[in-house]
């Protein structure tokens, strides 16, 4: 029986070639990004983020990270612009951290590492859902916001305050009324990229759209994400930390900047 994949040395990033081969692909994610490689497009707009928090649904522990989940049968909450071309839908949102303040994001800046990294999933509705929009080139689109230690953030202390209830792997909860605008920066100036998943099944579907300006976490708040659990209620407890990939090789790909 082949254990599923994870972050542990049996079964973390440096194996999942073994079940996902598409893991030594073209196009992977994350990647380092050197802001003086990257080309400034005057021709990439503005993002345009509409969220709407009654689409808001549940948070669940999923035993790799938690997530937000939102209604997306409708375009309530959307994202338009930006890089891409007609309207995504919101899906998701879940966060990669470290086990120590000195790590945790996925995407790094000239090699600086974040404590956390927010990433916002969006499905191209040209598709008929996630699941068939996930295996298409142009299917997603991932806004990823950087975490960085400062002051305590009342926005995201809402989502921390279910923890206790979603502590372990298969736990879920109704999470409703949650405006996900508030976990954005105030400047949106982005990096933009061809990517993929960086969890299996790695499919290489994601434009991402990774912002300049970090939002602020604290310690203690960082301390909380730490608390949660890679295992299910009766298994033993493995806390979940370091829940991130490592930056994958660039293979030519070009970084575009919506700024100066
Ligand atoms: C078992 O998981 C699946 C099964 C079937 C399908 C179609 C998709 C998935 N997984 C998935 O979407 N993950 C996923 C989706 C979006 C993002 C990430 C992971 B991330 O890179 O961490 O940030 C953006
Ligand atoms: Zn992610």
């Amino acid at each position: 029986m082949s254990h599923g994949w994870g972050y542990a040395e049996n079964n973390g990033p440096d194996k999942w070639s073994d079940n996902f081969p598409i893991a030594n692909g073209p196009r992977q994610s994350p990647i380092d990004i050197v802001p003086g490689d990257a080309s400034f497009d005057g021709g990439l707009k503005p993002l345009k983020l509409k969220y709407d928090p009654s689409t808001c649904l549940e948070i669940l522990n999923n035993g790799h990270s938690f997530q937000v989940t939102f209604v997306d049968d409708t375009d309530s909450s959307t994202l338009t612009d930006g890089p891409i071309s007609g309207i995504y839908r919101l899906k998701q949102f879940h966060f990669h951290w470290g086990a120590s303040d000195d790590k945790g994001s996925e995407h790094t800046v000239a090699g600086t590492k974040y404590p956390a990294e927010l990433h916002l999933v969006h499905w191209n509705t040209k598709y008929a859902s996630f699941g068939e929009a996930a295996s298409q080139p142009d299917g997603l689109a991932v806004v990823g916001v950087f975490l960085k230690i400062g002051a305590e953030n009342a926005n995201l202390q809402k989502v921390l305050d279910v923890f206790d209830i979603i502590r372990a792997k298969g736990k879920q909860t109704s999470f409703a009324n949650f405006d996900p605008t508030t976990l954005l920066p105030g400047s949106l100036d982005y990096w933009t990229y061809d990517g993929s998943l960086t969890t299996p099944p790695l499919l290489e579907s994601v434009t991402w759209i990774v912002c300049k300006e970090p939002i602020s976490v604290s310690s203690g708040q960082m301390a909380k994400f730490r608390s949660l659990l890679f295992s299910a209620e009766g298994e033993p407890e493995c806390c979940m930390v370091d829940n991130y990939r490592p930056p994958q090789p660039l293979k030519g790909r070009a970084v575009r900047a919506s700024f100066k």
